[in-house]
């Protein structure tokens, strides 16, 4: 009994103290670990939102697009929520009848009244941004054009959104937003990777944007836009070609055809067996071909399919002029292009077009390429709409037109061989976001890609957290080891003094 007491007496563990303070030491531990995880922890997510509505020549589509509104500046990446197709036509085909251009948005933006939080509904910025056909239509009548924006504004103005105003891009905003949505989608502008070019095909225009290391803008400044995006410099060459879209090229190439005004013409370019009767004052009702408009033709002609690609792309040739050049190199029409270089990402109608075809894997070889777009230019008409129920026939008896116009722009056009073919991406979406100039324009408007690099925090969340619970525990064991002398002694022989 003696002997236990003079243990009890030389190791007093558990004296009230040395438990107070072991108690205390945990508790405190405990509680640095859990402020550290608690205070750190990422706050149930917030989005800031924004709205572009792309009025193209052939339609208009909404897109909103969302991002966290707890980081700092606006740095947290752009992402699209939501998209909407306006039914009817672009807002340039109201020319006639503005009110009916604005009422045709009014479906899309209810939706995005339902998607976007009411409480975020007033710090929400609209914007509308037409292209290339209002562009042509501010061309033929600046008055209609204008009509056609005052409708669209007051439609605008009526719902609970920032609107930010409607107006034209200019073809060169237009090719350099492409490329912004392109590169800050596919993260190469942040992480300063070799950037992709973009290559966008609409109905009235077309356009291609890439960095070359040929470029520095001083050979034509018309075709350099000069960017500063997280710390790096771009000097990004953009072209866009108005009336190279692929419904005003279509045109062109049935004005090639028809330029003597003849009852019948037989095309190349669409199916053995298609025949319709078309108004030459419709076809010629555009000022990419107006000027050419026949005399004294008659009302209507027969339009007739012959389906033949070879053909059909020597007429396609015919709307370039490879002719002229002032410069070192050009693509076509005295246009200065550098030398290709890089990736490129080919999207909007380049994209709906080889997806129909089947022709967007572009290992593919060219000549592979052209003898599958030669056997479906062949195929009867019949048979054609007999293969695709679904598809609007419209669309349906242009896309052997529209696959040898692709085929003639990148190869003739812009010069693209064999060997950079593979090089171009055909896409429609990049993570979710689908490609185009709306993300750019909005990325630019708000100041949403910092010039300069933002500095990094010092440690990243898990980081912090991995820290403090490490030297937490190192804490915790020095302290248990600190206790030593206290510790119970647990030998079989218990040392009697
Ligand atoms: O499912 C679709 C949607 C559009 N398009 C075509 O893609 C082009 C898109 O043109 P947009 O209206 O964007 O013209 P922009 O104003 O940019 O020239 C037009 O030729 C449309 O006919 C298509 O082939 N398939």
């Amino acid at each position: 009994m003696s002997a236990q007491r003079d243990m009890k007496e030389k190791n007093p563990w558990h004296t009230p103290v040395t438990i107070i303070f072991s108690v205390i030491g945990v508790i405190a531990i405990v509680a640095l670990v859990t402020v550290a995880v608690l205070q750190n922890r990422p706050l149930p997510q917030k989005y800031k939102y924004g709205i572009v509505l792309d009025a193209g020549s052939s339609h208009t589509a909404l897109y909103i697009y969302e991002w966290p509104a707890e980081k700092d500046n606006n740095t947290g990446r752009v992402e699209q929520t939501l998209s909407c197709k306006v039914d009817g036509p672009g807002i340039s085909s109201y020319a006639s009848a503005p009110w009916k251009a604005g009422k045709s948005l009014t479906k899309c933006l209810e939706q995005a009244r339902q998607k976007v939080p009411v409480k975020r509904h007033s710090e929400t910025p609209l914007y509308l941004g037409a292209t290339a056909g209002m562009r042509l239509l501010n061309l033929e009548d600046s008055s209609a054009s204008t009509k056609v924006f005052q409708a669209v504004e007051e439609a605008l103005q009526k719902f609970p959104f920032s609107f930010q105003g409607a107006r034209i891009l200019s073809g060169q905003e237009e090719g350099a937003f492409g490329w912004v949505t392109v590169n800050y989608l596919d993260d190469r502008l942040e992480q300063n990777l070799q950037t992709r070019g973009a290559l966008d095909l609409g109905g009235a225009s077309t356009q291609i944007s890439f960095v070359s290391d040929n470029f520095d803008g001083s050979d034509s400044p018309d075709n350099a836009v000069a960017f500063r995006l997280y710390g790096n410099d771009y000097n990004l060459y953009t072209h866009s070609f108005l009336c190279y879209g692929k419904d005003q090229a279509l045109r062109k190439t049935l004005a090639q055809q028809t330029k003597s005004g003849p009852g019948t013409i037989l095309d190349p370019c669409f199916h053995p067996g298609y025949t319709e009767t078309k108004n030459y004052s419709v076809l010629y009702d555009s000022p990419c071909v107006s000027d050419r408009k026949p005399q004294g033709a008659p009302a209507t002609f027969n339009h007739t399919g012959k389906g033949n690609f070879s053909r059909c792309q020597e007429v396609v040739k015919r709307i370039f002029n490879f002719t002229e050049c002032k410069y070192s190199q050009c693509s076509f029409n005295e246009v200065f292009q550098p030398r290709l270089q890089g990736p490129f990402g080919a999207f909007s109608a380049y994209y709906f077009v080889m997806n129909f075809l089947n022709l967007t894997d572009t290992s593919i070889p060219l000549e592979v390429v052209t003898e599958r777009l030669s056997r479906y230019c062949a195929t009867p008409w019949n048979q054609v709409k007999e293969q695709h129920p679904g598809v609007k026939l419209k669309y349906l008896a242009e896309y052997c037109f529209s696959g040898t116009y692709i085929v003639t722009l990148l190869t003739k056009g812009y010069n693209f061989t064999s060997e950079n073919y593979p090089n171009i991406k055909f896409i429609k979406k990049i993570k979710g976001s689908d490609a185009g100039w709306t993300l750019g324009y909005m990325l630019n408007l708000t100041n949403m890609i910092p010039a300069e690099a933002p500095d990094s925090p010092p440690l990243p969340y898990a980081g912090y957290v991995s820290i403090v619970t490490v030297i937490a525990l190192l804490l915790f064991v020095l302290f248990i080891f600190s206790l030593r002398p206290l510790w119970p002694r647990c030998s079989k022989h218990p040392q009697i003094i």
